[in-house]
């Protein structure tokens, strides 16, 4: 196994953002190439980014991520048969990559995303505009507002979309980088506290189980989430 390391001065959640998109923007399962090796995306989480080659000998690409005073300490490993200078080039300039661009994301403005969870669901809701989006699923939430906190623009969205009151709980899963990096995608917990969830902007909303998660046809960015959201629903 190679490994190298780096201290990068942004949040973990913004360190695997970065890394998904050097990744190609793909939601775990899903294909991707690393210099010309074809690959899956295996986990997507704040603590993790791990893909896997599907041909030739075996082999894994990681980033591991742990919170410490100083930053978040990526761990880019590489295991399985390949050369050591390959290898070395290859983790060495991931966690350069990641680290020059998540510094950039950290400054980006972020779009809240709540999943409300209730009896083991999750709320989602059907997008009503603009025409490029408008029949695929989100989950509540919208732009921070200058001077508001993330958690106060979860609230406030949730008002505003659904006519309900909720408590946030901690943030979770990887940031999502959106619109080329115009925007962060960053998703909470939340519990719904008053108030029966009508759409007031979508189309319709629908709570799903860890069955039914799959069922409905996400934004890109929102399937990068779905299975923290399924480890959510199981706990
Ligand atoms: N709210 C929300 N937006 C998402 C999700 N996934 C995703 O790609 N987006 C994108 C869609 C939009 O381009 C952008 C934020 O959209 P929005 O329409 O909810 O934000 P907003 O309320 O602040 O917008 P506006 O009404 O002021 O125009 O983020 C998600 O799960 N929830």
């Amino acid at each position: 196994m190679y490994r190298t390391t780096a201290l990068i001065d942004a949040p973990a959640s913004v360190v695997a953002a970065a890394l998904l998109e050097l990744a190609g923007s793909v939601a775990p399962g899903d294909p991707l190439t690393v210099g010309r090796v074809r690959a899956r995306l295996v986990e997507a989480s704040a603590r993790r980014v791990s893909a896997v080659a599907l041909s030739g000998p075996p082999r894994q690409l990681a980033a591991d991520l742990a919170v410490t005073p100083a930053g978040t300490l990526l761990t880019a490993t590489v295991d399985g048969r390949i050369g050591r200078r390959r290898a070395l080039a290859l983790v060495e300039g991931l966690a350069e990559r990641a680290a020059r661009r998540a510094r950039e994301l950290a400054q980006v403005p972020v779009v809240v995303a709540t999943a409300i969870i209730q009896d083991e669901e999750v709320l989602a809701q059907q997008r009503a505009f603009p025409p490029e989006t408008a029949g695929r699923w989100e989950l509540p939430g919208g732009r921070v507002e200058p001077g508001e906190s993330e958690v106060d623009a979860v609230r406030r969205e949730c008002r505003e979309e659904l006519g309900v009151d909720v408590e946030p709980g901690g943030a979770f899963g990887p940031d999502v980088v959106l619109a080329g990096g115009k925007y962060l995608l960053r998703s909470y917990r939340a519990g719904l506290v008053d108030g029966e969830p009508k759409p007031r902007e979508h189309q319709a909303v629908r709570w799903l189980t860890d069955g039914t998660l799959g069922a409905v046809d996400w934004l890109p960015a929102d399937r990068v989430l779905l299975p923290e959201l399924r480890a959510l629903l199981r706990r």
